[in-house]
């Protein structure tokens, strides 16, 4: 599918309707910081533009509604995306993409259904839908204008940064982590090699002290 402006705002304007109005505002977050990245490191804007659009359209979804939908479009979750279902909402907003709005491209639609918990080899456009939804200008929580300023210029450094503050703040909640997450930020690590990573948390916890990384600044209706 060729992915237009047109199609873009028709897009915006179906979901405008359909999302509680809190939740569109961070959508539009999203999009804007996913552009502004996708400018900056050479990435497909559409892609970026789209896969933001949709990234959250089922976060409103209660349990047995993403249960259905998983049903109908014969996804095959594992386990733990059952128990914790909240990490449902990822995989059922990508496959009513795909089924309800037609929009086919690969890249778009593993940004959707990655984009809470991240995984091995992400490519740019996941890269930027995961790192987006931390720093869209609504979020605010301890740390944020750090890993702003980090996405816009070092993308890898900052998804590493915020996959680690992601399991911290789940590790400190006490929830279950979901493995896509740790192998995400392993694989970060081995590609950015220890000496910058090491630069990197010293830099954080010279700004923001030991105890300042857990929050993923949910602070949106
Ligand atoms: N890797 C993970 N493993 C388990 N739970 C997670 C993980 N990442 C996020 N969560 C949980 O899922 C919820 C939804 O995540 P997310 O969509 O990123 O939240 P939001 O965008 O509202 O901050 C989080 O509040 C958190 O409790």
């Amino acid at each position: 599918m060729n992915i237009n402006e047109a199609r873009l705002k028709h897009i915006e304007q179906v979901l405008a309707k359909r999302m509680k109005t809190g939740r569109f505002q961070h959508t539009l977050g999203v999009r804007n910081a996913a552009l502004r990245m996708a400018d900056q490191f050479g990435a497909d804007r559409e892609k970026a533009a789209m896969a933001a659009l949709f990234h959250d359209y089922a976060k409103g979804f209660n349990k047995e509604e993403l249960l259905q939908t998983v049903r109908l479009y014969h996804l095959q979750p594992d386990s733990l995306m059952v128990q914790a279902h909240q990490l449902l909402h990822g995989s059922v907003a990508a496959a009513i993409a795909l089924n309800e709005f037609g929009i086919d491209d690969d890249e778009v639609l593993k940004a959707i259904e990655y984009h809470t918990t991240g995984r091995k080899h992400m490519g740019t456009i996941e890269k930027i839908i995961y790192l987006a939804d931390f720093i869209e200008e609504g979020r605010d929580y301890s740390g944020v204008a750090f890993l702003r300023e980090l996405a816009y210029r070092e993308l890898d450094l900052a998804v590493y940064q915020a996959l680690t503050n992601t399991m911290i703040y789940v590790l400190e909640t006490g929830k279950l982590l979901h493995p896509n997450t740790v192998e995400a930020r392993n694989h970060m690590l081995n590609e950015l090699g220890e000496r910058k990573v090491n630069a990197l948390k010293k830099m954080w916890e010279g700004l923001y002290g030991k105890d300042s990384r857990n929050s993923t600044g949910g602070n949106y209706p």
